[in-house]
């Protein structure tokens, strides 16, 4: 088989997403990152379309990549204008590139609607700009735009301008979806057609609007393309592009194709990530393969069948693409889930012994009224301690009182002047002293963390350096209204690491204070 080769264009069609903005340093980092994971051509963005991308080629030729080509990417000659004073192409020139790669037209419909041109016309804008880069010694691959479109509604046309192309020495043909619709059968008969009709390599470049565009890139692999274009997490024009962080698992792991080492596959996550760090985009944990969840389980029977066979429930190892699996603790856990966690936390569980299915019952029962453990680990795991007889818990709660006032200042003039007042006062036993104080906030929670910090300070100084940097209600029964159950979500961090705990009532106050102890008593006993 001929090797493959891999085309990124995250700096080009990824940042024609919405809401991304690349600077040019970004650009230059990201590219730097792309050299090193192992990709062949880098397509850095359209030179003359802007003054970043313009600068960006003028400083990636500093950057000395180790495998990858540097391409840029414009469009033909306009119609009717001479290739050698067409802006586009004097911006592709300038840019010094080795790498050029064109966007022509390859559908009559597009030509006569969208150019308003001739179907000769648009030949001789493919042609004259391929020859004109050929002879200045540039590779020059043509992305035919809208070529399953046009193959569908004018097959014979669309084949002329590939064989144009590949006359005027255009070095790969690569077949854009750029609508994003085509189904994987319709690009297998189309790419080989192309490939036995033609001699110059073909590409595949596809859009995901029909949600096919890794398994339309396949399917033209399959078919004989050699050179498969996409971008990191997909990114791309409205839907995105084909996502290279799955394509290039599935033609190592999947397909047998070596396109990539085995070191360098296993920092793909990583890659996935630092994109999405540069782009400021949430890492979206559900991606196939990168994301964080990818080989998370939850279902009881996953986690069982998984400690007895690894590929019992995952389609690949997930060290090999840098990703790890996670066990999850919920209503649908069984006792496997229960056990694994807890060893997690240095504490064994035999699968048979009634504190682990008394444990799982408990969780089980627990989430009936309304907490929720798989994004809060560290209840989970007090859970644990807490069902140790042994277990001596750094404080107790004695009891607490939170009052909450608006407070009317004669005269009233206006709303400003009426405040709200949160005062808390707690007592907590630590040791064999009674702590009893009280504290001001700006809502009930805040005060009553502020006098559980009063109460605690003198004896755990280091409870200082936690914060809670997310508190989350969710209100559990809507139909309720105001009587409704609400869970209460707290992300608590010390600085180094971070730690989730729930509570669940039907008073908020209730459901907040049982997600606050649980933090401050979790980084006591972790400490
Ligand atoms: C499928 C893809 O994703 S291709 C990549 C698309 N990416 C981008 O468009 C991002 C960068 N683009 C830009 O910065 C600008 O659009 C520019 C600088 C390229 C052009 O800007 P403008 O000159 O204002 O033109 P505009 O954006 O309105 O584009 C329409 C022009 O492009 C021409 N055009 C469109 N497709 C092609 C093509 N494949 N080959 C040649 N010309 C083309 C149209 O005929 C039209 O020309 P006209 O104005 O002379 O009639
Ligand atoms: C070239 C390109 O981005 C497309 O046709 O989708």
């Amino acid at each position: 088989m001929a090797r493959i080769e891999l085309y990124d264009t995250t700096l080009r069609d990824g940042a024609q997403r919405e809401g991304i903005s690349f600077s040019v340093l970004d650009k230059l980092h990201i590219a730097q990152k792309l050299d090193e994971f192992g990709f062949d051509y880098i397509e850095g963005g359209w030179p003359g379309a802007n003054p970043k991308d313009n600068e960006f080629f003028q400083r990636a030729a500093g950057l000395g990549f180790k495998k990858a080509r540097l391409v840029a990417f414009g469009s033909t000659r306009k119609a009717g204008v001479a290739v050698e004073s067409d802006a586009n192409i004097k911006a592709l020139v300038e840019s010094g590139a080795p790498v050029i790669t064109l966007v022509g037209k390859s559908s009559a419909p597009q030509v006569e609607k969208v150019l308003a041109t001739s179907l000769d016309e648009n030949i001789g804008m493919v042609a004259d700009s391929i020859r004109y880069l050929k002879s200045l010694g540039r590779t020059v691959f043509l992305d035919a735009e809208h070529f399953f479109d046009g193959f569908k509604a004018d097959r014979e046309y669309s084949l002329k301008v590939l064989k144009e192309a590949a006359e005027a020495g255009a070095d790969c043909l690569v077949l854009c979806d750029t609508n994003g619709g085509s189904l994987p059968d319709e690009v297998a008969e189309a790419v080989k057609t192309v490939v036995a009709a033609i001699e110059v390599p073909v590409g595949i470049h596809a859009h995901n609007d029909a949600e096919l565009a890794v398994a339309n890139s396949l399917a033209a692999v399959k078919a004989g393309a050699t050179q498969v274009q996409g971008t990191i997490n997909g990114y791309g024009e409205r839907c995105g592009n084909a996502n290279l962080c799955s394509i290039v698992p599935a033609l190592k792991l999947k397909m047998g194709i070596d396109v990539i080492g085995d070191l360098e596959l296993t920092r793909l996550a990583d890659l996935s990530h630092f994109i999405s760090e540069v782009a400021n985009l949430s890492p979206d944990p559900f991606l196939p393969y990168v994301g964080h969840s990818a080989f998370t389980h939850k279902a009881g029977l996953h986690v069982s069948g998984l400690s007895r066979w690894v590929f019992a429930y995952q389609h690949i190892d997930p060290a090999s693409v840098g990703n790890k699996p996670r066990t999850l603790v919920s209503e649908l856990a069984g006792r496997t889930n229960i056990i694994q966690r807890a060893q997690e936390i240095g504490v064994n569980l035999s699968p048979k012994s009634h504190e682990s299915q008394e444990l799982l019952e408990r969780v089980k029962k627990l989430e009936s009224m309304g907490f929720q453990y798989e994004n809060a680990e560290a209840s989970f795991d007090l859970l644990v301690h807490r069902a140790n007889p042994g277990y001596v818990p750094p404080f107790h709660l004695v009891d607490f009182m939170v009052i909450v006032e608006k407070r009317r200042r004669p005269p009233i003039v206006a709303c400003e002047e009426e405040e709200m007042m949160s005062e808390a006062v707690v007592k907590v036993r630590v040791g064999g002293e009674i702590m009893h104080t009280a504290a001001e906030g700006s809502g009930p929670v805040n005060a009553l963390d502020a006098a559980m910090r009063k109460a605690l300070l003198p004896s755990y100084p280091a409870l200082d350096t936690v914060k809670l940097t997310d508190f989350k209600v969710r209100i559990l029964e809507e139909s309720t209204g105001t009587e409704s159950l609400v869970r209460v979500l707290i992300e608590s961090t010390d600085g180094t690491d971070e730690w989730h705990t729930v509570g669940a009532s039907a008073n908020l106050i209730e459901a907040s204070w049982l997600a606050l102890v649980d933090s401050l008593e979790y980084f006591l006993i972790k400490k």
